[in-house]
């Protein structure tokens, strides 16, 4: 019997020999049991990807995609991120041996990202100009220098990224009646949606959930296109929200994402930063899960969902929760009171105690 985790799956896996691997996958679900039953969900599940090894999602496309680079003889590999995805590029190339470049936009990517990217030895580029901005370059410096470029572009990422649907489905006990993922560059929306229908086809599951994605209002392009039935994404020139991880506005795999939302009968909504911030808090204070702000986005979409009347009380829900609560100590002081300081004597302690 094989342990759960991202490996678990390898023959629906590409990767020929020895991955490179930091034992990634095999992360908690969860049942939301007060903030499902505020909202009259029995059946609320979180699934938090911030217990991977560097913290978020990301590692599962990244073990796959290193693995990759080193199969086919890369000799660097590069990508741009809003953080999460350069940290994890900086973590496998590390585990692998080989020299990564990160492309950031300056002055919007989480303090505990810029760390890792930095202390894993990736060499670190801040651009003056946004995400979208820096896949342009990074895209253009793997095409002119040779590098391997493992945004989720690359079909490798999403391959790994499968695994969040297929370890679900093994942990549930069978398949939920929606998923729930925050969505930005679209990439792991798509990968799920491509995983569980590889369930499908090999008879594992008999039905597909409503793949749901949930955007911040500030950069919610796909939100956008499923809403006014667009065939073609309208990109969002200048997207903004507090939820950096996801303030993206040309999603690279917005068409995979269309067609995983309209062929299971999904949806797309947006919520507000206020909304997202909120939702952290709860998940923090209500049911002990820490998450960056990008990934409250999820459990946050379904209470909107749910207050309007659009999510049937019985469903199987499963959240994505994307990255852990340390990625983003600065969204975390912004919102909460400082610590209260006092001096160091019993009477000062019990009268702020009072
Ligand atoms: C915490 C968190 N939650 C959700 C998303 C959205 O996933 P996609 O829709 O597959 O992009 C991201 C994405 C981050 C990057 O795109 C990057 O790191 O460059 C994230 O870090």
């Amino acid at each position: 019997k094989r342990p759960l985790r991202l490996w678990r799956y390898k023959e629906l896996l590409p990767v020929a020999g020895e991955p490179v691997s930091l034992q990634e996958g095999g992360t908690p679900l969860y049942h939301l049991k007060t903030i499902g039953k505020e909202l009259g969900l029995k059946e609320l599940y979180a699934k938090h990807e911030g217990m991977n090894p560097s913290g978020s999602f990301k590692d599962r496309g990244m073990t796959v995609g290193v693995s990759m680079a080193i199969q086919l003889g890369m000799k660097t590999v590069a990508c741009a991120s809003t953080g999460n995805t350069s940290a994890s590029l900086a973590v496998y190339a590390a585990k692998a041996g080989i020299p990564a470049v990160v492309l950031l936009p300056a002055g919007k990517v989480a303090l505990g990202k810029v760390a890792q990217a930095l202390m894993h030895g990736a060499k670190v580029i801040a651009i003056r100009g946004n995400f979208d901005k820096a896949l342009e370059m990074v895209h253009d410096l793997c095409i002119n220098e040779g590098l391997y470029l493992l945004n989720s572009v690359n079909p490798y990422r999403l391959e790994g990224q499968k695994t969040i649907g297929f370890e679900a489905v093994d942990q549930l006990g069978g398949v939920p009646d929606r998923f729930v993922l925050p969505v930005g560059n679209a990439g792991n929306i798509s990968a799920v949606y491509k995983g569980l229908l590889e369930l499908q086809n090999l008879g594992f599951i008999d039905s597909l959930p409503m793949m749901t994605g949930i955007q911040a209002e500030g950069a919610s392009p796909v939100v956008d296109a499923i809403h006014n039935k667009r065939e073609v994404l309208v990109p969002e020139a200048n997207p903004e929200t507090v939820a950096t991880a996801i303030r993206i506005g040309a999603p690279v795999n917005a068409e995979k994402a269309l067609r995983a939302i309209r062929e299971t009968n999904g949806t797309a909504i947006a919520v507000t930063d206020e909304e997202i911030l909120a939702m952290q808090r709860s998940l923090a204070r209500k049911e002990g899960i820490g998450v960056e702000p990008a990934s409250a986005a999820s459990v946050a979409g379904i209470k909107k969902l749910a207050e309007e009347g659009l999510i049937d009380k019985d469903e199987r829900i499963v959240c994505v929760v994307t990255g852990h609560l340390l990625k983003d100590p600065e969204a975390v002081i912004k919102q909460c009171e400082p610590p209260t300081e006092i001096d160091a004597n019993l009477e000062s302690l019990l009268s702020v105690l009072r």
